[in-house]
């Protein structure tokens, strides 16, 4: 594609030098620079990618877009004010605006993104929908499956899935949409059909400087989207983001239990296996049932139902979708045991989702709950001791443990979450070691009991220092049971 034509649109500063250029793939990362590139320098949080520009050069590229007044003779160096934003404007035109072919769900907020993401691909593909997925755990292109890195791609990688997905027949793609990702230009230029807001609560409080800029960074989904927009009307920061949207051109509904909400769930039942409800909507009225328990099931099942009502999915589709979702690996997933206890895995590694948990959990717990979780090392500090405090409150028995501990010291980051817990009473104790710490939880589980193991879900690593090795909470907890 020339350069010219992958230019079009952006806030150009200056140009120097040939813009006819035939160009053959677009980067960011000069370690993966190909032949006859254009290399994109971002001015990051700990490099600079101008520094990066000899580099590119000797790998092939012949194009850079800068910010920086740097040229080169021979080369061509295109000036714009936010190398990021131009970064995700050359990426959807140089894969030819793929979003405007697909009909693109966004879903944003705290807590439940990948949850909604696989239900709404279940009721979709029920309706026999060809559906892409971008997310944390995976990215799903047809058969083609990608683990992911982090929960949305950058602009290039992104919009080169949606390309591919185009070529593979989708024509839905759901898709997260992180807080980082909004802020990070990642998702720019991008059409989305419907925007989905889950919750808002303490997380990322690192990167955001407060929950008012965290919820800031999520209400830019809302103004992007061109059929529609569903929130959670019983969140706080859900009623916020509604009153600053409600006049736009596209509808905005509500979804919610306990107000009034446009998709309304009324008789909410919470079994040890799933949720049952009635469901109100402008339209219609159901009785649905979603096997996987939990309040928060509710929120996410609601959300899912609005998507698809806007998107005028037939109701049919959408009852037997959520009734036979598969769930989603690592979320309020349990692993078979014969011992006559539970041991659940689920990915809360926040205050709210722990609490979540744990709520649901003592609604059908016979026994004693046993919690194993820790924190992520490199990442909001402010979550610890909150998690720690919340986790004594709801549970019989609490094991402090190591989650991702990453550069941090794992005993600092034991020592932030305890700052939470009340250490006069004695249903509390740290074992860094995270194998040691399940197999303790285990052995101590007796019938009618709940172990908890929070944190990782479908991970299947652990980042001690800049090492990422093997670990898997299903794994572990299913060596141990066989053990036993
Ligand atoms: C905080 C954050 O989002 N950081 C992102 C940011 O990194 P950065 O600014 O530190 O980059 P940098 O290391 O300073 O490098 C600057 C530039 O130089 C380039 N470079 C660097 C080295 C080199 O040899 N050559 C080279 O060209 C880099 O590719 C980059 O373009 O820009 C990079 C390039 O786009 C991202 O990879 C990186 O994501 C990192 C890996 C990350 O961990 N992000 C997390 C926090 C994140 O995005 N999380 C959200 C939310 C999670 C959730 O709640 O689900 C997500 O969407 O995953
Ligand atoms: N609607 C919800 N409200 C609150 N907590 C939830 C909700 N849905 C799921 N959870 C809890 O949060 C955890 C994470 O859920 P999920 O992976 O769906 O969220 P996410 O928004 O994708 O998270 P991430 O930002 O890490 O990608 C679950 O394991 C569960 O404990
Ligand atoms: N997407 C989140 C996931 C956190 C999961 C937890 N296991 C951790 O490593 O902190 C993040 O990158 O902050
Ligand atoms: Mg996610």
């Amino acid at each position: 594609m020339k350069l010219k034509d992958i230019i079009k649109g952006l806030d150009i500063l200056n140009i120097k030098g040939d813009i006819d250029l035939n160009i053959e793939d677009i980067h960011y990362d000069s370690r993966k620079v190909s032949e006859n590139s254009l290399f994109i320098c971002v001015k990051g949080f700990n490099l600079d990618g101008h520094k990066f520009i000899q580099d590119a050069l000797d790998k092939g590229s012949k194009a850079f877009i800068v910010e920086d007044d740097v040229y080169i003779d021979g080369y061509t160096f295109v000036k714009v004010k936010n190398t990021r934003k131009a970064m995700a404007k050359i990426s959807s035109n140089f894969f030819a605006n793929p979003t405007k072919h697909l009909n693109l769900i966004g879903v944003t907020g705290t807590n439940g993104k990948t949850t909604i993401t696989y239900l709404l691909k279940d009721v979709l593909e029920y309706n026999n929908e060809k559906v892409g997925l971008i997310g944390t755990i995976k990215n799903i292109i047809g058969k083609r499956e990608i683990i992911s890195s982090r929960t949305t791609p950058e602009s290039i990688e992104l919009q080169k899935y949606f390309r591919e997905m185009l070529e593979n027949g989708n024509n839905y793609c759901v898709m997260e949409v992180s807080s980082h990702s909004l802020e990070l230009n990642r998702v720019d230029n991008c059409e989305f059909k419907i925007g989905i807001f889950t919750n808002l609560t303490e997380e990322h409080l690192d990167f955001h400087k407060n929950l008012d800029e965290y919820r800031m960074a999520k209400e830019k989904l809302f103004y992007k989207t061109t059929v529609g927009n569903l929130i959670n009307i019983d969140d706080i920061y859900g009623k916020k983001i509604y009153n600053s949207i409600k006049n736009l051109e596209v509808p905005v509904l509500t979804y919610g239990i306990e107000g009034d909400a446009d998709i309304k769930a009324e008789n909410v039942k919470i079994y040890s296996t799933g949720v049952e409800y009635k469901l109100i909507t402008p339209k219609y009225e159901l009785d649905v049932y979603v096997p996987i328990s939990g309040r928060f099931t509710v929120y996410n099942s609601l959300a899912v139902i609005g998507a698809c009502y806007l998107m005028d999915i037939p109701k049919e589709a959408i009852l037997e979708g959520l009734k036979n979702t598969k769930g989603v690996p690592g979320r309020f997933e349990s692993v078979n045991s014969s011992k006559g206890f539970s041991v659940i895995i689920d990915y809360a590694h926040t205050p709210d989702a722990i609490e979540n948990i744990l709520k649901t959990a003592r609604e059908f717990v016979k026994g004693k709950i046993i919690t194993v979780f820790g924190c992520g090392g490199d990442r909001d500090k402010t979550k610890r001791p909150l998690m720690g405090s919340i986790s004594q409150k709801y549970s019989d028995l609490t094991i402090v443990t190591s989650d991702n501990p990453r550069t941090e010291d794992p005993v600092k980051i034991i020592e932030d979450i305890l700052r939470g817990i009340d250490d006069s009473k004695q249903d509390y104790e740290v074992i860094i070691d995270r194998r040691e710490a399940i197999n303790n939880a285990i052995n101590r589980a007796e019938s009618g009991d709940i172990v908890i193991i929070a944190g990782k879900g479908h991970e299947n690593y652990q980042i001690i220092g800049r090492e990422k090795i093997h670990f898997d909470d299903k794994e572990v907890v299913i060596e141990i049971l066989g053990e036993e």
